[in-house]
């Protein structure tokens, strides 16, 4: 464990989605690592079914609510129902989501509501409502936002959930500002592929659709994000070891975006052998060249 496994003592974290993949890896991270974790999603069964594995393992430390953030009154009730039975929270880690890969020209309005709402609306009515009560209360709190390096680059076939999140850095950034007086700090982490199950059946459902977006042999690394390492970062981020540290998004993807098809990343691949040919080859066009200079 490379944090003190008490190191988040007396911390009570939001994780949205926090039934499944991410935001069960998330959740049982930072219980291991001392703090009280509610988690959300809108399947009473598998929210428990989480809860109880983490349990498990570190005690009593995981509380579940049914709860589609999508909806602003269900998110206000929930919200006062944690504070009345558990207390403040500390931190929020936005991390619900819905996506599904498919042709823009195509997609209903239905569609793009479905994922549009849940992750942009379902951030704001989260945060605003934590937010308001610790601003009313005079207490601290992090919010930590999941991500995705499309916030930078786009993505076609997932064009609302590269809307919406790009929707929910922007809200990073500006109430890193509006609230920073209260103390309470705004940041987001930016995964690349960290393979789990509904995600892989909505954006990798067939052979045809295995892309490297979700493919390890395109990350310069050479592999996928390990949960650990994305707990990590989120456990400092939500952590008063990260205080002075706001507004920022972090992106943790052994370099996937930045090894663009526009860059020569793909010669990462090229062996020593292959890299001596090339050079041959340039310098003999640059040699031919040069003999043809007249000044
Ligand atoms: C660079 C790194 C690589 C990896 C990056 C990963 C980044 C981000 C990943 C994620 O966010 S993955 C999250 C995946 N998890 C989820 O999506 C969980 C939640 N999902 C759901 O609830 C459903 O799957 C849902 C379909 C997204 C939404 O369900 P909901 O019950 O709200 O809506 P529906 O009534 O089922 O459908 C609404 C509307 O959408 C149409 N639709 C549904 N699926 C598809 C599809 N695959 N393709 C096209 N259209 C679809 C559906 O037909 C409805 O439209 P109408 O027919 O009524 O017009
Ligand atoms: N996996 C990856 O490689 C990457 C993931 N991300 C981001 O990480 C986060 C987690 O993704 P991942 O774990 O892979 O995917 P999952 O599908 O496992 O997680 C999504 C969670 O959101 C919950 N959810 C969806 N809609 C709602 C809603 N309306 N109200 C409440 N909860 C809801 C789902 O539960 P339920 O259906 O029961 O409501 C589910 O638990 C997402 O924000 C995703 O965009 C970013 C980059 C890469």
């Amino acid at each position: 464990m490379l944090y003190d496994k008490n190191c988040l003592a007396g911390k009570r974290i939001l994780i949205t989605g926090g039934g499944t993949g991410i935001g069960k890896g998330l959740a049982h991270h930072m219980a291991s690592h001392g703090a009280e974790v509610v988690i959300w999603g809108r399947r009473t069964q598998v929210l428990e079914e989480a809860a109880k594995e983490i349990n498990a393992e570190c005690g009593e430390k995981v509380f579940f609510q049914a709860v589609d953030i999508r909806n602003a009154e269900s998110v206000e009730a929930a919200m006062a129902d944690i504070w009345e039975k558990h207390g403040a929270l500390t931190g929020v880690v936005n991390n619900a989501a819905a996506n599904f890969i498919a042709p823009t020209k195509d997609l209903s309005p239905r569609g793009y509501e479905a994922i549009s709402s849940t992750v942009m609306d379902g951030a704001f009515f989260t945060t605003q409502a934590a937010g308001r009560r610790w601003i009313e209360q005079g207490l601290k709190g992090s919010v930590v936002s999941t991500l995705v390096t499309w916030i930078w680059t786009g993505s076609p076939y997932v064009v609302p959930s590269s809307m919406a999140k790009a929707a929910v850095h922007a809200m990073t950034m500006s109430l890193a500002v509006e609230w920073a007086r209260y103390g309470i700090r705004l940041n987001a982490v930016a995964p690349g592929p960290f393979p789990t199950d509904y995600a892989w059946e909505m954006l990798n459902p067939t052979e045809d659709s295995s892309v490297g977006a979700t493919q390890a042999d395109q990350v310069p690394m050479g592999r996928f994000g390990e949960m650990s390492e994305l707990g990590n970062l989120v456990l400092l981020l939500l952590s008063d070891g990260a205080d002075y540290i706001t507004g920022e998004t972090i992106c943790i993807d052994g370099g996937h975006h930045l090894a663009a098809p526009s860059t020569f990343a793909g010669l990462n691949s090229m062996t020593d052998a292959q890299w001596a040919q090339a050079k041959t080859a340039a310098k003999a066009a640059s040699d031919k060249a040069k003999a043809q200079r007249s000044v």
